[in-house]
């Protein structure tokens, strides 16, 4: 089985995500997408990022009876930080023998590749579906011949935007999935204080 692996610190995990993955499933040839949810990126200060046990618990239900074909993986979880993808994807390997990986990314993250760690051994061993996130994808900035462009829609949302707007006090729309939403207002996640009245 071929299953896309969906990186991502997910803090929170939004609308952006799953209608790309939904797509990704649409269109290409992937049995399964698994939001793999990154305890530590580790180019990202860990300032703002709620706990392990929160954004795994969105995610879960972000994902519940939406698609059996999209699942998460907690893999991370127990792995040493900051989370390595390489190491991840060995893992996985040594785990689902019959399973063939491929890594989503947006756009944004070819710039940063480079940078990660065995980025070489990386980009030889795994097949790359890019979707095009805020600036156009083009295809010579693409390291080697298992990288392809996903014709996916534009969607101009962030978990960051998401968690200035929670801060602000501001309605977050359809941004995230309810259950996501009803999660974050429960435990008060992103400074929440509820909605400002002249927002209603
Ligand atoms: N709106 C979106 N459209 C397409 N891809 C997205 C979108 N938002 C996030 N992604 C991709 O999802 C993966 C994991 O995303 P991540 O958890 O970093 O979300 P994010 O919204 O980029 O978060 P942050 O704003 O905190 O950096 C990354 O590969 C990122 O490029
Ligand atoms: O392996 C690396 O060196 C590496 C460097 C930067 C980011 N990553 C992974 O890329 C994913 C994207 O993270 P984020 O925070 O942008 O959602 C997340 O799973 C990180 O662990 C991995």
């Amino acid at each position: 089985m071929k299953v896309g692996l969906f990186f991502g610190s997910f803090n929170p995990i939004h609308t952006g995500h799953l209608v790309i993955a939904e797509y990704i499933l649409e269109f290409s040839d992937l049995s399964e997408i698994w939001f793999v949810v990154s305890p530590q990126n580790p180019l990202k200060s860990p300032e703002d990022l709620e706990k392990d046990e929160h954004r795994l618990n969105m995610a879960r239900l972000a994902v519940h009876e939406n698609n059996k074909r999209l699942k998460v993986c907690d893999i991370e979880m127990s792995m040493p930080r900051p989370s390595y993808t390489i190491d991840t994807l060995k893992k996985l390997g040594e785990l689902y023998p019959g399973n063939e990986f491929a890594l989503i990314i947006g756009s944004d993250t070819l710039q940063t590749l480079p940078q990660w760690k065995s980025y070489k051994e990386l980009v030889s061993n795994y097949d790359f579906l890019v979707y095009p996130r805020e600036c156009n994808a083009y295809k010579q900035d693409f390291p080697t011949e298992r990288f392809s462009l996903v014709d996916a829609p534009i969607i101009g949302i962030s978990s960051t935007h998401i968690r200035s707007i929670i801060a602000k006090g501001k309605d977050v729309l359809g941004y995230v999935p309810d259950d996501v939403w009803d999660y974050i207002e429960r435990h008060g996640l992103y400074g929440y204080k509820g909605i400002k009245i002249s927002n209603l």
